[in-house]
């Protein structure tokens, strides 16, 4: 696979009726990259990841893999998890995931020892001659994870692949997808599991009405949000940081208060005007997890 192996999601938009699901939304994920991708409920992302695969026509823009406009056989190429689950239910599990590697032209005995590696990675040895149908939630979610991945694909789009897995199922997808990604391959997944997704992914795009509202790594996403201060100035009345200039008073109880810093602004007068109510316990620059800035992003007005 080439190193500069990239699926580009460009300029794409799609509307139904009033609501405009894509807006020219443009993100690229690199091979070897794990790229999530995340916004709130009807933020676009499930139509986003159909326009990649083809399942949903785009009303404009173009998805490239490798600087080439996408086709079908492009996307035979591709391991996609659908967010509605497509499984055959009364097919056993290990001849449906031998006959999806036969679709995607394997023969039968590659196709085989595929299926079965994906079953035992994937904890299903005990069930592969069960019919998908017969599966728990969880264990049908495992089957179409290895249906994804059956055909060694070059290109990853996983819609909420973590859904309904439990502790160890997660732990062992992570795993999957970050090896998956050190191929070479490019994986992009959505999940509404930020604290999941904070902890995996090497970018992360977030998406609002449509739009890419932002993307990069955790750190550029937190060198976009400003810096907030933890203040524990256990006398200090409320209303203390008002008069300071460049700051403004995110929330505050019993004593403890957490204030955003205008880009630029000194933090030193925050700690005098603190110190000028009493003992101050603590003083502190706040690393925002990714939920936090995902609040910030996407309950900001737009
Ligand atoms: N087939 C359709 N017909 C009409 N509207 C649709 C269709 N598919 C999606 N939409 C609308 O497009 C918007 C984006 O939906 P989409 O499913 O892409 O969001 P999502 O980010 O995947 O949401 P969720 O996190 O809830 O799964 C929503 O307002 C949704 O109602």
């Amino acid at each position: 696979m080439p190193v500069a192996a990239v699926l580009e999601i460009d300029r794409v938009s799609k509307r139904y009726g009033d609501v405009l699901a894509c807006d020219h939304l443009t993100f690229g994920v690199r091979g070897g990259e794990l790229f999530g991708f995340v916004g709130g409920n009807g933020a676009g992302k499930t139509t986003t990841m159909r326009i990649v695969l083809g399942v949903t026509a785009a009303d404009a823009g173009e998805v490239r893999w490798n600087g080439v406009a996408l086709d079908h056989s492009a996307r035979r190429r591709f391991g996609y998890l659908p967010e509605e689950r497509g499984l055959y239910p009364r097919m056993k599990v290990l001849d449906q995931l031998v006959y999806l590697a036969e679709l995607h032209g394997f023969g039968v005995n590659e196709a085989h020892r595929n299926a079965e590696t994906w079953i035992a990675r994937l904890g299903l040895r005990e069930h592969r001659d069960d019919e998908v149908q017969k599966l728990s939630l969880g264990n049908q979610q495992r089957v179409q994870l290895a249906a994804a991945l059956v055909h060694e694909p070059d290109v990853l789009v996983l819609d909420e692949p973590f859904s309904g897995l439990d502790p160890i199922a997660v732990d062992v997808l992570a795993a999957i997808l970050r090896e998956r990604a050190d191929t070479g391959v490019p994986v992009v997944f959505s999940s509404h599991q930020l604290d999941l997704v904070e902890r995996l992914c090497d970018r992360i795009g977030i998406i609002r009405d449509g739009r890419m509202v932002a993307c990069g790594t955790v750190d550029e996403l937190r060198a976009g949000s400003g810096t907030t201060l933890i203040v524990h100035a256990p006398a200090a009345a409320a209303g203390w940081a008002d008069d300071v200039e460049g700051v403004s008073v995110v929330e505050s109880q019993d004593g403890r208060t957490r204030l955003r810093l205008a880009d630029g602004a000194d933090d030193q007068p925050v700690l005098a005007a603190a110190l000028a109510t009493g003992p101050v316990h603590e003083f502190s620059r706040h690393r925002p997890s990714l939920t936090e800035l995902f609040c910030d992003v996407v309950g900001a007005q737009p």
